[in-house]
């Protein structure tokens, strides 16, 4: 089997409530069949460059979701290098690397947050977290098929850069946001990163998301400017997301540890989230299914090593 294929529709599969496919009988009325329950939808939010506000969003994006009623889960995958819990305000006694050598189970890292959001976190300044294996990141995503009751929405906060962290849980997802800014560095890097995905993993399908925008038409214009090189020379298709403008109580948000959107809900950047909060629910539920894929990883040890160290 083709390894990114199978990671793809393993993230959807693993994250999809068991019998997700087949109607449910209600018991309270014999033969009545009830609405499936609904599938979790895997967003990974990247965009190659570092401080273009890929966490910002990740946050926001996740806490207007859950502000708008929807089950959310945030998942931090900076491993080594994790600030989703600084942002929040929150304090994880444990990280994904005790996950890893079987310590605790995803429920139990699970942390709260405000109006419902779920974050799992990864830690901090553990050399060993950030130089995880394939295999190794292939058991954090089956991890989730542990969760007897998955979230409606799982967002990803992924790394900078193009390691295989980032475009394996990219490639993994049913969705992939790239978050750009107006530096060149910027559209490059989402260049670069979309060239890996389409081509080594045959990601097709991107979100754009214009950050830290000053004036109308910049944000636009950096789709557009993306779009063009992309239409050019590969295989991809890019639809614009949204904007957030550039909004001082986002860095203020950020010193109270705190989601602007909790803070100031009537704040530009907030009006902005929430667009695309609204933006994300008209996705539906993910198509893929592919429970029996869960093979794919199935009966694999905990990877030697694992857990040694933190
Ligand atoms: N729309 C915005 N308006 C003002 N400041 C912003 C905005 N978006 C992000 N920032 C600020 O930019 C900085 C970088 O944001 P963030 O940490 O979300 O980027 P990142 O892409 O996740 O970075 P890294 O790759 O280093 O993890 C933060 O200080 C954040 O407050």
């Amino acid at each position: 089997m083709n390894q990114a294929w199978g990671l793809k529709n393993m993230f959807s599969a693993l994250t999809s409530l068991p019998g997700a496919e087949a109607p449910v009988v209600n018991p309270a009325s014999d033969d009545m069949p009830v609405a499936p329950p609904r599938r979790c939808r895997a967003i990974t939010i990247a965009g190659g460059k570092g401080g273009v506000g890929k966490s910002t969003v990740a946050v926001n994006l996740g806490m207007a979701l859950s502000m708008a009623g929807h089950d959310t889960m945030l998942l931090d995958a900076d491993m080594g290098l994790a600030n989703l819990d600084v942002l929040l305000g929150l304090s994880p006694a444990r990280h994904i690397g005790h996950l890893l050598d079987g310590t605790c189970s995803l429920k139990e890292l699970m942390l709260p947050a405000p109006h419902g959001l779920k974050v799992i976190p990864a830690g901090s300044g553990a050399r060993r977290l950030a130089q995880l294996d394939t295999r190794e990141h292939a058991a954090v995503i089956r991890a989730f098929d542990e969760l007897p009751d998955p979230p409606e929405y799982l967002l990803v906060d992924t790394a900078a850069g193009v390691s295989d962290n980032v475009v394996m849980f990219a490639a993994a997802a049913d969705d992939v946001v790239l978050v750009v800014c107006d530096e060149p560095a910027s559209l490059t890097d989402a260049y670069a990163l979309t060239k890996v995905l389409s081509r080594d993993f045959r990601v097709r399908r991107f979100h754009v998301v214009a950050n830290m925008v000053r004036h109308a038409g910049e944000a636009r214009q950096l789709y557009e400017k993306l779009a063009r090189v992309c239409d050019r020379f590969l295989d991809v298709a890019l639809d614009f997301m949204g904007t957030v403008p550039y909004d001082e109580h986002l860095r203020q948000a950020i010193r109270r540890q705190s989601a602007v959107v909790d803070l100031w809900p009537a704040s530009r950047a907030s009006r902005g989230f929430k667009q695309m909060a609204g933006v994300v629910d008209t996705w539906g539920e993910p198509q893929r299914s592919g429970r029996d894929r869960i093979a794919f990883f199935g009966g694999r040890a905990a990877p030697d090593g694992v857990g040694k160290g933190w």
